[in-house]
């Protein structure tokens, strides 16, 4: 096994419990001949994120999916981060929406907490790869927009129904999952893992 390119027939545990980024992921992830094994499949338990950068969190996940299991393991940390607010709720996004991932409480708490005026928001993804060997290699992306209100359309997961990407007037979750996967945060991220790793 090398460290520098996933080769066609290897295996990638996607480190994530998230189902939404999973069904990104495998959409993504579908042309390059890796068989994708997800965290779930292979009963991996979900470490405590204990980081506080985006970068550090997604180092930790695919770290302990990669020791676990002896295979090369990709993980995503990703957040929404609103410019009223600071950058929250950033790397707490998941926190923001507790054990029961409430997500229409965690969107209200947003729009409860900006103006009118200043609703600039972006998402970030830092994605790694980790080796079991404890090699690492990450790739960040960002996508720009603003926060709606009230929440809009049914598809995507998480956030989605408050964000709608600059240029856009529809929210990623009025958006079919090709064309969020064309732009967003993931997407760009994945663009430069494809081509360091993948490629
Ligand atoms: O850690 P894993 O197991 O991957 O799953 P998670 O849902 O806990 O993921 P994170 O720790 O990275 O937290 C990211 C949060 O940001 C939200 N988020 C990330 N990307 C998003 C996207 O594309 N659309 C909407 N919300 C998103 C997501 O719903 C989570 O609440
Ligand atoms: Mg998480």
């Amino acid at each position: 096994m090398t460290h520098g390119k996933l080769e066609a027939g290897s295996k990638l545990v996607l480190a994530s419990h998230n189902a939404g980024k999973l069904a990104e992921f495998s959409t993504l992830l579908a042309d390059f001949g890796v068989t994708v094994l997800s965290a779930g499949d292979l009963n991996l338990p979900e470490p405590e994120e204990t980081a506080t950068t985006f970068a550090g969190n997604a180092a930790l996940k695919a770290l302990a999916a990669a020791k676990a299991t002896g295979l090369p393991a990709l993980a995503d940390d990703s957040g929404l981060c609103v410019s009223a607010l600071g950058g929250a709720p950033g790397i707490y996004s998941a926190r923001w929406a507790g054990p029961n991932k409430d997500f229409p409480a965690a969107m209200a708490r947003i729009e409860e907490g900006i103006g009118s005026d200043e609703r600039d928001a972006w998402f970030i993804c830092v994605l790694c790869l980790a080796w079991p060997d404890g090699t690492t290699r990450s790739f960040e992306g960002r996508v720009d927009g603003s926060i709606t209100w009230p929440p809009r359309g049914e598809k995507g997961h998480g956030y989605d129904p408050i964000f709608t990407p600059t240029g856009e007037s529809r929210t990623f979750a009025e958006m079919e999952e090709a064309e969020k996967n064309a732009i967003s945060h993931r997407a760009h991220a994945f663009k430069a893992f494809k081509q360091a790793c993948l490629d």
